[in-house]
């Protein structure tokens, strides 16, 4: 992202109406948007928020510049004036976000724009863009690993994402949600992430024989010798060819690296359960049996309940494109906009859907820990200006069924606000971390659920709660805006 003009990755609609907030002179009236999701991806009992480090530089690389100005005067579309303003156009506003490599749940606010509306319009297309990618090759990426029950995944799959940049901040994405490194070089290079991988069938096939090739490979790469051992026949020549070389290197004292084989094809848990004791009967029980195959976090769970003696798994296909679920379903919607006075009023948007109507108004959200264990009880969605008493007892309702209450006594919990300053003013006040130090806060984040909602079928839900202040304000809205 960074250094790309990116300007103009934007629906018409943003600009057409930024068009019309400028012809009204309504351009400068302040506005609240949040960008938040409404359900999990995939069945999840949460998701992993990621792109914040492509949004910061997408804002601060925005300008039209002349090449963008020339196209969109040739559409004759737009005023002179217009396009005269958009020349000089700079983002100037205010954004919070929740930090990447945060469990979230559906409703919480993941970002909140404050800025002049013909600003705040304009962010709507590519935050959404870069946000609902990247949480959700994230979260998915976060079930292949929880299903992998702490083996390393590999994330391979750049070959069959949906293009260069789903590929190269997919497997950043997919970093941040767990995965142990990335067959990505370009990634690998951009994010300081760990690069990873074996060798193809076709380096079986351009040798006169396997043997031959597994001896070429390992003296090339002795240090991280994974052969793949699926080319002719797994049991019958893959993995003793792969023993055999083994014992070569053995013998040359070259064998003190990582070493192992990769299966690629057939029933991944018999060939494994063979292998291991192949392996182990030559001596090689440490050997790494890694996988790979079409796999996704249902396939590694079923194969673990199988006993398959993997321990290390390539994904590809299914994660990159998040096969069972390929939309994140984040939105951006306006919360409240300046009036005369300066004064923010609430907006809200009505729906027949409940989960549709909108939360009024500018918003934070608490996170309440148990005391003693740090696990996450319940989150609470409140108006700006609210503030949690911790020496008082909270009662914490699930927002979507509001007969389950949870009563936190005084003592026994803390508070944690998410949303942290990105941009003030229009200047970025907020480094993001290095890849790798979002993925170890990632996983401390995943620590502070329990395994029920962090189980990948029918997970337990985490409550989010909406402060009585914004319930009271949501009500009123809605009252008054369907007399509209
Ligand atoms: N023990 C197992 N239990 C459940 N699924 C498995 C097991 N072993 C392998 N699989 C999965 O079954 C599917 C088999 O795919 P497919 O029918 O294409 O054959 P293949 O063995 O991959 O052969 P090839 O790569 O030669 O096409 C893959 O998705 C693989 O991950
Ligand atoms: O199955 P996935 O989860 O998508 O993982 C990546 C796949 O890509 C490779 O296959 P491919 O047939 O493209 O090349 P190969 O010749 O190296 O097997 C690799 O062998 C995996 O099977
Ligand atoms: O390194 C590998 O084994 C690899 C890389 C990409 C795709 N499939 C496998």
């Amino acid at each position: 992202m960074k250094g790309r003009d990116l300007a103009l990755l934007t629906d018409l609609y943003e600009l057409t109406m930024m068009q019309g907030y400028f012809t009204t002179g309504a351009y400068n009236k302040k506005v609240v948007f949040d960008l938040y999701y409404r359900k999990n991806p995939s069945g999840n009992g949460y998701a992993v928020t990621a792109g914040l480090q492509q949004v910061i530089e997408y804002i601060n690389g925005l300008r039209f510049t002349k090449d963008d100005i020339d196209y969109l005067t040739s559409l004759n579309l737009f005023s002179e004036d217009f396009i005269d303003f958009l020349k000089d156009f700079r983002f100037s506003g205010e954004i919070y976000a929740i930090p990447e490599g945060t469990v979230v749940f559906p409703h919480e606010p993941l970002l909140r724009v404050k800025a002049p509306i013909v600003e705040a319009q304009l962010l709507e297309t590519a935050l959404l863009n870069i946000i609902n990618h990247q949480s959700l090759i994230a979260t998915k990426a976060s079930r292949v690993v929880w299903a992998a029950q702490g083996d390393p995944v590999m994330e391979f799959g750049l070959r069959r994402a949906q293009g260069p940049d789903a590929g190269v901040l997919g497997a950043r994405a997919a970093v941040i949600g767990g995965c142990c490194g990335t067959s990505n070089v370009l990634t690998g290079k951009l994010f300081d992430v760990p690069v990873k991988g074996t060798h193809a069938h076709s380096w079986v096939m351009s040798f006169p024989n396997e043997i031959t090739a597994f001896r070429a490979y390992a003296k090339l790469f002795p240090d991280n010798c994974l052969l793949l051992v699926d080319t002719y026949n797994t049991l019958k020549s893959g993995v003793p060819n792969a023993i055999k070389v083994f014992q070569e290197m053995k013998a040359a004292g070259m064998l003190k690296g990582k070493y192992g084989i990769r299966l690629d094809s057939g029933d991944l848990a018999y060939l494994s359960k063979c292998a291991k004791v192949m392996l182990e009967e030559a001596g090689f029980g440490d050997a790494i049996i890694s996988a790979s195959s079409d796999l996704d976090e249902n396939l590694i769970a079923s194969l673990k309940s199988q006993g398959a003696k993997i321990n290390l798994w390539g994904v590809g296909t299914k994660l990159i494109t998040s096969d069972d679920c390929p939309a994140f379903g984040g939105v951006y919607k306006l919360a409240a906009e300046e009036d005369e006075n300066g004064t923010f009023v609430p907006k809200i948007k009505l729906s027949n859907n409940p989960g549709k109507v909108t939360n009024p108004g500018i918003k934070k959200v608490f996170r309440f820990y148990d005391k003693n264990t740090d696990k996450i009880k319940a989150d609470l969605i409140a108006l700006e200006h609210e503030t949690v008493d911790e020496s008082q007892d909270m009662v914490i309702r699930d927002s979507n069924a509001k007969w389950r209450k949870m009563e936190l006594e005084a003592g026994t919990f803390y508070v944690k606000e998410l949303l942290v300053p990105i941009f003030i003013d229009g200047k970025q006040v907020y480094e993001s971390p290095q890849t790798m130090d979002i993925q170890a806060f990632c996983n401390s984040e995943k620590k502070s659920l329990w395994d029920e909602h962090l189980r990948l079928n029918n997970p337990h839900i985490v409550p989010v709660d909406l402060s009585e202040k914004l319930s009271q304000l949501k009500n009123r809205l809605i009252d008054e805006m369907s007399t509209n």
